[in-house]
């Protein structure tokens, strides 16, 4: 089955075309990659005037790849799914709509995705579609994890409540971990660890996720390229009261912050090589980075019930051996050891980094949120449209 994966963002849309085989009965083969690109500066001089003209660009692609064949369905990410969805779905005008009534809840990502949705329904109007939701895998986070302490007319009147995001990613990377330790993927108990431009961990045990360190929305927790993480909530008050608007406050928290702001880059790479030759603010931002996650790790070590691994996924966990090993530097009163050596190998493959002595395993494991969002879309439409 040919689907197209569709990540929309505000000025920018990502798109993937893969083929999904017919499962059969054992693991699925990767499905093969046959066209990717990325279109940027949608609504911006010199880009596509919106996210129509994109797609036009991209089916102008297609017909190049495909020659004659087309495209069966379209997986969409979609970040926020609020309460109601825990699962992929196919996607309909009521369903659209509904996804639309999200988008105050995250107005970086939402939006956009209603403009990929509705993009492809005017320019293919009998293309199956499929959303995948950053939220899903999240939806069984238990309420003393997912409640804020805060009077109820909050939850009840705003949908303030923590729901968590990049759970296509960790679910899909908690599964490959499973598969590297040899056990079944419901006996997984560990902390993935998502760090990207956005960073997030996730506490995983029995193979679901239990907490996140995204909340509300994908500002709460660590540190990320631009985004602040965690931090006293009065200091928006403080601000406001300084004069300073809601716009600018968001800004300076969503666009300024985090290692941006620490070291002035956004880019591991730079912050890195800057510490590394000496570069104090740097070698602080690496710092607080590390502190901020081990901290969480040692508080999901406890919430999962001992975790049986520590997962390293997403650009910076990937390709970062510099800050896989701060971190578990700062891992030691849990017994993590890392292997220095196999930190030091470029691959990639899912890996063992820590050392046979190590308490808890230390592994790498590459997301593909493109081939989940493929594999889940196969499964929808051939579960709604059988054959
Ligand atoms: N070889 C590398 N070494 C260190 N950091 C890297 C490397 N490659 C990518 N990164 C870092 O990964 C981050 C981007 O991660 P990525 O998962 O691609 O983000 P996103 O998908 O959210 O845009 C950046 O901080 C970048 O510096
Ligand atoms: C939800 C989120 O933070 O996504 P990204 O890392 O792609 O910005
Ligand atoms: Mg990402």
């Amino acid at each position: 089955m040919l689907v197209l994966v569709i990540n929309s963002g505000s000025s920018s849309l990502k798109y993937q075309l893969r083929d999904v085989g017919e499962a059969d009965g054992g693991r699925e083969p990767e499905p093969a990659v046959l066209a990717e690109g990325l279109i940027e500066r949608i609504g911006f001089d010199g880009g596509p005037a919106d996210h129509a003209e994109a797609l036009g660009q991209v089916d102008a692609e297609l017909h190049r790849v495909l020659g004659d064949r087309t495209v069966d369905a379209v997986g969409h990410r979609v970040v926020h799914g609020g309460e109601r969805f825990s699962e992929p779905v196919l996607v309909n005008n009521e369903i659209t709509r509904a996804i639309e009534r999200l988008n105050p809840l995250a107005p970086l990502h939402n939006p956009a995705n209603v403009l990929g949705l509705r993009a492809i329904a005017s320019k293919w109007p009998e293309m199956p579609q499929v959303a995948v939701f950053d939220t899903a895998y999240h939806r069984t986070i238990p309420e003393h994890a997912w409640r804020y302490a805060v009077p109820n007319w909050l939850y009840t009147h705003h949908g303030i409540r923590r729901y968590g995001f990049h759970g296509t990613s960790h679910q899909y990377v908690a599964g490959r971990a499973a598969e590297l330790l040899g056990i079944a993927p419901e006996e997984f108990d560990g902390v993935v660890l998502h760090l990207g431009n956005g960073v997030s961990a996730t506490a995983v045990q029995g193979g679901e996720s239990i907490d996140t360190s995204m909340g509300f929305t994908p500002l709460e927790g660590l540190v990320m390229g631009t985004r602040s993480g965690d931090l006293d909530p009065s200091i928006l008050v403080f601000l406001a009261r300084q004069g300073h608007g809601a716009d600018e406050i968001d800004d300076l928290l969503n666009r300024e912050s985090g290692l941006k702001a620490l070291a002035g880059s956004n880019d591991m790479r730079t912050v890195v090589e800057a510490a590394e030759s000496g570069d104090r603010r740097a070698q602080v931002a690496l710092d607080v980075a590390s502190y901020r996650l081990a901290k969480y790790i040692g508080g999901y070590h406890v919430a999962v019930g001992g975790a049986k691994a520590i997962v390293f996924t997403a650009g910076i966990g990937e390709n970062s051996a510099a800050f896989r090993a701060r971190v578990a530097a700062r891992l030691g009163a849990l017994g993590v050891l890392l292997d220095e050596g196999l930190n030091a190998v470029r691959s990639k493959e899912p890996r063992t980094v820590s050392s046979p002595d190590s308490a808890i395993q230390l592994l790498v494991v590459p997301t593909d949120e493109e081939r989940a969002i493929a594999e889940a879309t196969a499964a929808v439409v051939r579960a709604a449209v059988p054959r």
